[in-house]
């Protein structure tokens, strides 16, 4: 995690080691002091805790009463909003997530207006979603202006918007900026900017239930263990969106050793590995993540953290199963609150690779497919044994890198 201060004495690092010292109250109360008054580091911190036992819902209590009390900022707004959304401190609430998300991005906030205008490219709202996006990427959104650039390629027309800010964007630092530029230069300009459509509540309200509404799987692959897949879930934009969030947050992938009981890096699994933490959960993550969850037909709240996986050339994931072998005194805690790790959703962020297909060597079966393409398949049977039949690799990569989208789904939140 990033702090804004050197400061070894600033509230975020003395509670950090006061978290780690196992004073976990201390911590708690430093952090949600500092929060209040307006210290951002600590409630990030604060935030990132929520993710960490002891006292979980405790420290998700007081990161929202912290939020709730501290000065408006963006990332205040927007770990509030995730929130909200969860039902980390309180009941969910999509519909009132988008409505603050909103109110704040009428006051200015790029961040709450990109994410918006991605949520409703989303929901199928493509002239909202551009409207929003086009308004953030004039406020100076690089993230609106790439998700503009995806579109443009997407649908064959660019915005006149991402075309002005195009210049500025070149030289912002975002990792796929010239991908995007060059690809999108010799597309013809659409009309615009655009202004969105009609009455803004009933288009938050839409997009609050298209968020976990699923079309039906292009094909059921196997019913035994179930395997279905779609060809598109999720718009480019949004691929990008996770996978620029997530690459800072990539480190080589480590494997836990059921027989040593140690976790560390293997053969067996070479990609890099994201597990986005807590305070770098927003709206957008939130709602690929619901989507995913939806794909297996599981509630959100049964996810593990959402993962984000990139394979470089030769990388793979040897033959493995999703779920937790149950090997006395390791995993027995964890299996008993939680119960199995009963489903798998995956989601193709690029397509910019070749080879590393997902294939289920015992069914004879294998799934590739193009950016937001999706697959979601049981690791357990209708009565619920672990499964051997769900072994499945993900294939080495030959040439470019394969970045995809992994959710583990439990039986229990
Ligand atoms: O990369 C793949 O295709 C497979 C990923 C996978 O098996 C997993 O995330 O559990
Ligand atoms: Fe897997």
């Amino acid at each position: 995690m990033t702090v804004s201060t050197n400061d070894p004495s600033a509230p975020a690092p003395t509670a950090l080691r006061e978290w780690r010292e196992g004073r976990h109250s201390n911590a708690i109360d430093r952090l949600d002091n500092a929060a209040r008054a307006g210290d951002e580091a600590a409630l990030s911190l604060l935030v990132q805790l929520c993710g960490h036992e002891p006292g979980m819902a405790e420290t998700r209590a007081r990161a929202f009463a912290a939020m709730e009390a501290m000065p408006d900022s963006m990332m205040r707004n927007r770990h509030r909003a995730y929130f909200q959304a969860a039902g980390l401190a309180g009941p969910a609430n999509w519909a009132l997530a988008l409505q603050d998300r909103y109110a704040q991005a009428e006051k200015g906030d790029w961040l709450a207006h990109t994410e918006l205008g991605l949520l409703a490219l989303m929901a199928g709202d493509a002239a909202t979603g551009t409207a929003w996006l086009e308004q953030a990427a004039q406020a100076g959104s690089g993230l609106a202006i790439a998700a503009l650039l995806r579109l443009g390629s997407d649908t064959g027309m660019l915005s006149p918007v991402a075309r002005e800010t195009g210049g500025g964007f070149s030289r912002s630092g975002h990792p796929m900026a010239q991908g995007l530029i060059s690809r999108a230069q010799p597309l013809p300009l659409a009309d615009g900017p655009q202004t969105a459509p009609g009455e803004v509540g009933p288009r938050l309200e839409r997009i609050a239930e298209a968020i976990d509404t699923i079309p039906r799987a292009d094909e059921r692959m196997s019913d035994a263990p179930r395997i279905e897949r779609w060809d598109d879930v999720l718009p480019g934009a949004a691929c990008d969106y996770l996978t620029v969030g997530a690459s800072p947050l990539l480190m080589p992938a480590q494997i836990h050793d059921p027989k040593t009981g140690e976790t560390r890096q293997d053969p067996y699994r070479t990609s890099l590995t994201a597990a986005i933490p807590e305070q770098a959960m927003d709206l957008v993550s939130f709602a690929i993540k619901t989507r995913m969850a939806a794909l297996s037909n599981r509630p959100v709240d049964t996810g593990e953290a959402l993962a984000v996986l990139a394979y470089r050339p030769g990388e793979e994931y040897r033959a493995h199963f999703d779920f937790i072998l149950d090997v006395p005194g390791e995993a027995t805690h964890d299996l008993e609150r939680r119960g199995q790790r009963v489903s798998t959703s995956l989601i193709r962020l690029n397509s910019e690779f070749t080879g590393g297909e997902t294939r289920f060597p015992r069914l004879d079966l294998a799934w590739s497919g193009g950016r937001g393409s999706a697959l979601s398949f049981d690791n357990v049977s209708a009565d619920g044994q672990c499964d051997k039949a769900s072994l499945h690799t993900g294939e080495p990569v030959k040439d470019g890198v394969k970045v995809i989208a992994s959710l583990w789904l439990r039986e229990r939140a």
